[in-house]
């Protein structure tokens, strides 16, 4: 007998029963970009419609995501030039923007969860994740700074540091000084499979975190970040990261990775976060802009398709445009 599949796509109501994958305002993490200043809300170029807040603006922002139903935040800082060297001193100042961000927005919702980037690349003048010498970016010194980093923020109240650096061993370094230190409640959300992706340009205008085109000095962050040619690669990636101490893993563009998402899900047995990144926030932001796609029918097909791979998180840029859509 011919089986109509058509009986299950008949009408609305049946197409909702039946329907697999389902999005939830519980599936966000909602990036914020800080910045310093008083009263600053200033638009980013290449991302319409998000904003770097300084810290009093903060706590209205804060506050606005939890009335969405918007639970959990992933913090980012655009650290004044003056203060960028190749140390990673100011990613270790316990009175740093980000130290004072988290502080600010547990003040301001003391139940949002607050994640945080760690990486040198804002607090560097050369705009890597790491220590620069002889043109390396230098792996295990590079990792003992960002677990000094990982700390200052644990002390500042953070509830999830989020390395997005890429450096061997890291997880392993950052999970060891925070027990050390008694921060065994303090998780750690790995960028475990980050690609050297052209998709991270709007967010490097955002925090002027590019690498500088200087001799010497590497004009990418290919040896570091993963080839995006690469697939195996990636589950050895992740399962080190979880042997060494990952609480989350994360896969990182989203819609040109959904493969090693989905890859990622079948095999270990932690939630995985999907970043939904600057570049794919501003290519429908634009492509809307020119009346070329239709801005809400897309943006939920993009936000669905990741979730459908396996995304149990899904850190985005578009969160509050789709809580405000579903609710
Ligand atoms: N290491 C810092 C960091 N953390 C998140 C992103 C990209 C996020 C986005 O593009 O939305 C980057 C930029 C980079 O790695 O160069
Ligand atoms: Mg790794």
């Amino acid at each position: 007998m011919l089986r109509r599949n058509r009986r299950l796509r008949s009408s609305a109501a049946i197409r909702s029963l039946v329907r697999e994958t389902i999005i939830s305002p519980d599936d966000f993490l909602v990036p914020i970009f800080v910045v310093e200043g008083k009263g600053v809300k200033e638009e980013i170029a290449s991302m319409p419609g998000y904003y770097r807040y300084s810290l009093d603006l903060l706590a209205s922002e804060a506050k606005e995501i939890w009335s969405l139903g918007l639970k959990s935040v992933l913090l980012f800082v655009k650290v004044p030039e003056h203060l960028k060297d190749n140390s990673g001193k100011e990613a270790l100042n316990p009175n740093g923007l980000m130290q004072r961000a988290i502080k600010t927005v547990k003040d301001a919702v003391p139940e949002m969860l607050v994640m945080t980037d760690v990486a040198l690349d804002p607090y560097s003048k050369y705009g890597h994740d790491g220590i620069v010498s002889e043109g390396k970016i230098i792996n295990d010194d590079s990792s003992a700074i960002l677990a000094e980093m990982s700390l200052t923020h644990a002390i500042a109240g953070a509830d999830f540091v989020a390395p997005s650096d890429m450096m061997d061993g890291r997880i392993f370094e950052i999970r060891t000084l925070l027990e050390d230190e008694g921060f065994h409640d303090t998780g750690i959300m790995s960028y475990s499979a980050k690609y050297a992706s052209a998709f991270y340009g709007p967010f490097r205008d955002a925090l002027d975190s590019a690498p500088v085109d200087l001799k010497d000095i590497p004009k990418d962050k290919q040896s570091y970040q993963m080839d995006f040619a690469n697939r195996d690669e990636a589950i050895r990636e992740t399962l080190m990261d979880i042997e060494e101490g990952a609480d989350i893993v994360m896969v990182k563009p989203g819609l040109c990775y959904l493969d090693i998402v989905r890859d990622i899900r079948n095999v270990v047995d932690v939630p995985v976060a999907v970043y939904q990144v600057s570049g794919e926030y501003a290519m429908l932001k634009a492509a809307a802009e020119k009346g070329w796609l239709n801005h809400d029918a897309v943006m939920m097909e993009q936000i669905t398709a990741i979730k459908r791979a396996g995304a149990h998180i899904i850190a985005s840029y578009f969160a509050k445009d789709v809580v405000k859509l579903i609710s």
